[in-house]
């Protein structure tokens, strides 16, 4: 183990770890994961001088036992600073992805059923949905195959992400990794990776779908990135109505 949680950083880690612990719940609660295959990490920024650290959950430990107290805290080297268990298998990827994309404030992994399909056949999920255009700002792309135990996953996510506007990438025939500026944000992304990875796999049974223009797409992606769900100038909510459960923003379609 390397170092300790400095005392000036205290607090945001334990806060960290009490949300990181809630947000794997989401994983289960969305069929995002089977048995202890998927994990949530959240960025806890450095204080005087000290550097930045992650929390994430310990390796193998089943969702139901993923109690604040066994969350664990790395560097961003993937080094355990703090917790009795190893840290998650895919820690080095998260630390990685921490250390070259400063605006990252979460990173969640998973193998969703329909995502995972797309990573197989090294398919990216092309943009025939306003939903993807909304949350993915156009197709969600397929990084490179990398074997875990070292920064290769990692180092494939920033590639590939850096050259997209989506907070999804789809790793080849391994699976999807999302981030956001905090874990909600990255748990959310998982989740609608998956809703549209289905959907758009089902609407492929009876033909192919067309993809949106791009000028939509950028309309659209601009829309929601910097409207929605948000109070207009007379205070009035957007068209859609958001409702919060557990840390998850789910939306309802504006009614008619
Ligand atoms: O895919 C893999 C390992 O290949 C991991 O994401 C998955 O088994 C979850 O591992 P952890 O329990 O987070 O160590």
């Amino acid at each position: 183990m390397s170092g300790e949680v400095p005392g000036a950083m205290r607090a945001a880690v334990d806060a960290a770890k009490e949300k990181v612990a809630r947000l794997h719940a989401e994983l289960p609660r969305w069929e995002l994961v089977v048995w202890t295959a998927g994990n949530v990490s959240e960025r806890v920024r450095g204080v005087d001088g000290h550097p930045d650290l992650l929390v994430i959950k310990p390796s193998g430990v089943t969702y139901d036992e993923l109690t604040p107290e066994a969350m664990v805290v790395c560097d961003l080297d993937g080094a355990l600073v703090e917790g009795d268990r190893a840290p998650s298998s895919d820690t080095a990827a998260h630390a990685y992805v921490y250390a070259h994309m400063d605006e990252v404030g979460g990173v969640v992994h998973t193998h969703s059923t329909y995502a995972t399909a797309w990573a197989a056949r090294r398919e990216p999920v092309p943009c025939v949905l306003t939903m993807m255009a909304d949350e993915f700002g156009g197709d969600i792309p397929v990084g490179p195959f990398a074997l875990i135990g070292d920064d290769s996953i990692g180092r494939g996510i920033v590639e590939t992400l850096r050259e997209s506007r989506s907070p999804a990438v789809l790793m080849a025939q391994h699976g999807p990794f999302t981030v956001g500026a905090d874990a909600k944000a990255a748990v959310k992304a998982a989740v609608m990776c998956e809703e549209v990875a289905r959907t758009v796999h089902i609407a492929r049974q009876y033909g192919e779908p067309k993809r949106i223009e791009q000028a939509k797409i950028d309309s659209l992606w601009e829309r929601y990135q910097n409207v929605y769900g948000q109070a207009d100038e007379h205070g009035q909510a957007d068209e859609h109505t958001t409702t919060e459960h557990d840390g998850v923003v789910a939306t309802e379609e504006p009614t008619a």
